[in-house]
């Protein structure tokens, strides 16, 4: 479903994607993992056709990213607030709702599916962090995408709440959709089916979490990603 190929993508001066190859296959979570400045928020950027390619090639669904078809097949939240502060989250979710032709009892819906309903009528910079990007996760399910690019979205959250994000993702993921999240949580991985393993624009490793802390003979995800990195040095 994402497919990339020797993608290269420089910022300002700096190549910070090193020529990453990798296939996120339909229906599955993949965990984007590393430390901070690893490239992980500049491929999400990539993926949603917002960040300028080098060389390679990067497809979603077989359409190169940044084609017009994609703009209704995905759905993006940034670390930073994507919508609007001085109105509701009721509002913001039936604002981004109407642009995509999607009636305001399917907006009030989303606002429920992340747990706001309560807050419904609050504006969004009253909110706290965490429930300020689950107003942005409402408005980036509006229309049913087929694939979800989430940086971040469980930074800041309480146990329980966070635990709802992981089973309201496991649920989009049965129903198809393809899920990318980052999350420096290196815990998280196991709720992946998949992890990228970054680092300094790289690719570690890409598998399922519990097969390479069978490989590197480690008790934990973290552990796991330490072994990898003395491994490459
Ligand atoms: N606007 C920019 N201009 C030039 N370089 C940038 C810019 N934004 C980021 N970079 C550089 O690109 C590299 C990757 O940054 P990126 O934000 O993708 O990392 P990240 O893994 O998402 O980090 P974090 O986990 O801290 O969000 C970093 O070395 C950073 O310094």
């Amino acid at each position: 479903m994402i497919r990339a190929e020797g993608l290269v993508v420089t910022r300002g001066r700096t190549a910070v994607l090193h020529g990453l190859t990798f296939d996120v296959p339909a229906g599955s979570i993949t965990g984007l993992m590393g430390p901070s400045g690893c490239g992980k928020t500049t491929l999400m950027r990539a993926v949603v056709g917002a960040q300028a390619i080098a060389a390679g090639t990067l497809t979603v669904d077989g359409a190169p990213v940044g084609d017009a078809r994609l703009r209704r097949e995905i759905g993006y939240t940034s670390q930073g607030l994507s919508i609007y502060p001085d109105i509701s989250v009721r509002d913001n979710v039936r604002y981004f709702a109407g642009l995509h032709g999607v009636d305001a009892a399917e907006a009030d819906r989303l606002v429920a599916v992340v747990g706001l309903a309560e807050h419904a009528h609050h504006r969004v910079d009253r909110l706290s962090g965490g429930q300020a990007h689950r107003a942005s996760l409402a408005c980036a399910l509006v229309g049913d995408p087929a694939v979800l690019v989430l940086d971040e979205p469980t930074v800041g959250l309480d146990p329980v709440t966070r635990e709802g994000l992981w089973e309201l993702f496991r649920d989009l993921a049965g129903r198809g959709v393809t899920l990318l999240i980052s999350s420096h949580v290196m815990d998280e991985a196991t709720r992946c089916d998949t992890v990228l393993f970054m680092r300094e624009g790289r690719i570690l490793a890409h598998e399922p979490v519990a097969r390479l802390q069978a490989a590197t003979g480690t008790a934990t995800p973290e552990d796991a990603f330490l072994a990898l990195v003395k491994e490459s040095a």
